[in-house]
This record gives structure tokens, C-alpha cells and sequence, in this order.
């Protein structure tokens, strides 16, 4: 299975809550043709499939803390496999959260080519997750939720970055700036890449 997916890019998009993964990832996929896989997406497909395994990790969810490293490894492979076929490239956002998940994921499915370090304040992330929560129906946008998640980024997964520094592939990308701007500097760092 591996093989199918060895040469297909992959891209981590890495950044803290609210910073902006999702909305950069999506203008990726408009212009690129990139598989876009969010972890944080899957996870809650599976809760709301309201199977069993949903439930425990709704709990562990809306509490801000990290499931089980095998678990979102497993959802990301498979959702991966499915797309191998057709697939350019594979955007993998919200992942890895934790040092330790980069480096299961290029045990069991190979290494980035990129890591997209989508950075911004911590003010303005939580600005932007209480305005989302506003609509979004998630149960973790909420005040207490919300600094709970940045801690744990700030904590677990900002090491992920330092880690990947060291190879080379980090582009960090302000995300201060307006949508289509931090855009241009996205795909300045992916065409950069051919
Ligand atoms: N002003 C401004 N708002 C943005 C920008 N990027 C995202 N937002 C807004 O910030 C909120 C969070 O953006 P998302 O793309 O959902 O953030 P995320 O990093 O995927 O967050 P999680 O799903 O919590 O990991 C959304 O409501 C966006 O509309 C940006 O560059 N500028
Ligand atoms: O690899 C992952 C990705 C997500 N999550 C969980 O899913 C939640 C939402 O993740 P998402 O990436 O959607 O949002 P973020 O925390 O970046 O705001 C997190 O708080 C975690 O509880 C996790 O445990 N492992
Ligand atoms: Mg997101």
C-alpha cells in the first residue's frame, strides 16, 4: 500500500488553532487539485457517525486534548489509500500535533516534502475561534475549549516545527494578513517545490 502513495507529494499544514489551515488549504485545492485532509475533519466524520468509537473521541475532543496517536494515523492512511489513485498531492492538516506523530506517520506512510508553518498571534486565534464558534456548531469553539487547545499547541505541537527546521522543508507563512494575501505566499512555497 505504501508504494501506491510513495510518490505522491505530501505537505503538512501545521499551525495553531484557528490560524487559518483550513481556509489556506481549500484555496489549495482550488488551484493545485491537492487532496485536502484535515485530522481534525476526520475525527469528527467518525463522531458523527455516532459509532462508539465517535463518542469516546467526541469526550476526549471537547475537552481540547489529543486522541490516541493510532487512531488518527489509521483515519489519515486509510483516507489516503482511497485517494492514491487520482491524487497529486496530499495536503495533511492538523497534523502532526505532536513531534512524536511525524515521525509514526513517515514510519508507516513516507516523509513531507513541505511543512507549511501557518503562524499567527494568539490573540488573533482566539479572536477568529470565538467569531467561528459563532456558527460552526463545534463543540470545542468555545472560550474555555479554545485555551486549553493553545496551550497544547503551544506545548506539544510547536516542537513539530523545530523538528522539521532542522531538514530544511519548514515555510513559515504569516497569517496576519489578509486571506488572499497569505495565499500568494502559500503558493509561492508550493511552486517552489516543482
Ligand atoms: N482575517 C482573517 N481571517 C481568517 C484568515 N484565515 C482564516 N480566517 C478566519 O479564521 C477562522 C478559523 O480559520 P480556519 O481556516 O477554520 O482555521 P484552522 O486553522 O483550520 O482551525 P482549526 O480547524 O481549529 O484547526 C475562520 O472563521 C476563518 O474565516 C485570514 O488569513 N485572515
Ligand atoms: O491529529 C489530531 C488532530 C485533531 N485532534 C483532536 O481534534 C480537535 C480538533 O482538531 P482541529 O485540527 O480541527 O482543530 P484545532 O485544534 O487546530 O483548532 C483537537 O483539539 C484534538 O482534540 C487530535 O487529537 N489529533
Ligand atoms: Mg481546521
Amino acid at each position: 500500500m505504501a508504494d501506491k502513495i510513495k510518490d505522491a507529494k505530501i505537505i503538512f499544514v501545521v499551525g495553531g488553532p484557528g490560524s487559518g489551515k483550513g481556509t489556506q488549504c481549500e484555496k489549495v485545492v482550488a488551484k493545485y487539485g491537492y487532496t485536502h485532509l484535515s485530522s481534525g475533519d476526520l475525527l469528527r466524520a467518525e463522531v458523527a457517525s455516532g459509532s462508539d468509537r465517535g463518542k469516546t473521541l467526541q469526550a476526549i475532543m471537547q475537552k481540547g486534548e489529543l486522541v490516541p496517536l493510532d487512531t488518527v494515523l489509521d483515519m489519515i492512511k486509510d483516507a489516503m489509500i482511497a485517494k492514491a489513485d487520482v491524487s497529486k498531492g496530499f495536503l495533511i492538516d492538523g497534523y502532526p500535533r505532536e513531534v512524536v506523530q511525524g515521525e509514526e506517520f513517515e514510519k508507516k506512510i513516507g516523509a513531507p516534502s513541505l511543512l507549511l508553518y501557518i503562524d499567527a498571534r494568539s490573540e488573533t486565534m482566539v479572536k477568529r475561534l470565538m467569531k467561528r464558534g459563532e456558527t460552526s456548531g463545534r463543540a470545542d469553539d468555545n472560550e474555555e475549549t479554545i485555551k486549553k487547545r493553545l496551550d497544547l499547541y503551544y506545548k506539544a505541537t510547536e516542537p513539530v516545527i523545530t523538528f522539521y527546521s532542522s531538514r530544511g522543508i519548514v515555510r513559515k507563512i504569516d497569517s496576519e494578513l489578509p486571506v488572499d494575501e497569505v495565499f500568494t505566499h502559500v503558493a509561492k512555497a508550493i511552486d517552489d517545490l516543482k
